[in-house]
Parts: C-alpha cells; sequence; structure tokens
C-alpha cells in the first residue's frame, strides 16, 4: 500500500491551468508487456524539427496514429496520422475510460535512455484549439517531469512512473510549458503516448 496513493482530484499546478496524476493504470507487468508490444509494432521514426531555421533530426523516436490521416504540423514539420494499431485501440480505451474524456489521436515518443528528453516547450498548435484535454501515459522508465509557468517562471514537477497516466487540461497550455528533463542516471527505454483531440487540419 502507497502511503499516500495518487489522488487526480488534486491539481498539481497552484494556477492558470489543470494537471491530475491518475498514478499507475496498469501494473508493472502489463505495462512492459505493452512497452515491448509498441518497441516492435510502432512505425518509429527519427523526429525532425526546424529550430531557428535549423533542420535538427532528434535522437528520440516518435510515431503519430490517429482516427484519420491527419496532417498535423508540429515543431515546424507536418507529419501524417497512421491508423490505430490494436494495442493502441486498447490503451485509448483505458486512458478513455480512466478520465472520461475521448481522444482522435495520439503522438508516441521512444527515449532509448536518459540520454534523450523533451525541451520546455507547451502543446499549443492551433488544431488542438483552446484548454485542450492532453492524457499522458508512460511505460518503461521513471522519469521526472516538469512545468514552468510561461510568466511567474513558477516550476513544479513530478516522477512519471511506469504504467502511468497524467492529464493535462484547461489553461495549462496556454499559461505552462513543460520538459522531460534529461537524467544520466537512467539507462532504460521510456515510451510516452500522447492522446489528443485534433479539432481543425491545418
Ligand atoms: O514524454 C513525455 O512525458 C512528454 C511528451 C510531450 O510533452 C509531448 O509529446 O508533447
Ligand atoms: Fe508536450
Amino acid at each position: 500500500m502507497e502511503l499516500f496513493p495518487p489522488d487526480p482530484a488534486i491539481n498539481l499546478l497552484p494556477y492558470d491551468g489543470t494537471v491530475q496524476y491518475f498514478g499507475r493504470v496498469l501494473n508493472p507487468s502489463e505495462a512492459s508487456f505493452y512497452l515491448q508490444k509498441l518497441l516492435d509494432s510502432i512505425t518509429w521514426k527519427n523526429d525532425e524539427a526546424v529550430i531557428f531555421g535549423r533542420h535538427i533530426i532528434t535522437k528520440r523516436k516518435v510515431a503519430w496514429y490517429g482516427d484519420d490521416a491527419y496532417a498535423y504540423t508540429y515543431s515546424n514539420t507536418t507529419k501524417q496520422a497512421l491508423g490505430w494499431t490494436e494495442e493502441l485501440q486498447f490503451l485509448k480505451q483505458l486512458v478513455e475510460n480512466t478520465c472520461c474524456c475521448r481522444f482522435n489521436s495520439c503522438l508516441l515518443n521512444l527515449y532509448h535512455d536518459g540520454e534523450e528528453g523533451m525541451a520546455w516547450h507547451s502543446d499549443d498548435e492551433k488544431s488542438l484549439g483552446e484548454n485542450t484535454v492532453i492524457a499522458s501515459l508512460s511505460l518503461g522508465a521513471e522519469r521526472k517531469f516538469a512545468f514552468r509557468h510561461k510568466q511567474t517562471k513558477e516550476t513544479t514537477g513530478l516522477i512519471l512512473e511506469n504504467g502511468s497516466l497524467l492529464v493535462m487540461k484547461d489553461a495549462t497550455q496556454t499559461n505552462w510549458l513543460h520538459s522531460l528533463p534529461k537524467s544520466k542516471k537512467v539507462r532504460a527505454p521510456r515510451v510516452n503516448l500522447t492522446f489528443r483531440t485534433i479539432v481543425s487540419g491545418v
């Protein structure tokens, strides 16, 4: 028994947004089963971005799946969604049932180890609309996840456990940045799935 089990009724942000941590929604053996399935079956590609006019290819791998072949613009590059696989459909259902929300797409990230992370950003692309709900499922290595307010610079964070679910909603993307800091101590892979709702083509 955990002394203080995660309580999704608690908002992890002090103001200007809502972040809920549901804790583990898959037990460790289910989580490693799905981690391995996704490592084997997802069409992973190195992420590409255009930052300050430079074309960058990351070590981190990404994949994008959805209800339709959405063209999705992210970090100044456009990606095309693939159709849901059986595993993704199962995980989407689990996430939707847990947070009582529906999603039509999913961006997957594969961090091979702690040398790979994600820099400060917010998921505020036009295609997601305002006050979008993003549900983030983590499989594999435990990693820190951090938030920083765009104006006040206040920071907060948490550890994302293997098999855990985090939900970001309300004005979170408008007011807060988030990041996955690198960590030399982490030697194992992590797959993160962010379930999203695309509201318009861009
Ligand atoms: O890996 C994570 O936990 C975060 C990923 C993320 O922020 C994103 O895909 O936009
Ligand atoms: Fe993000």
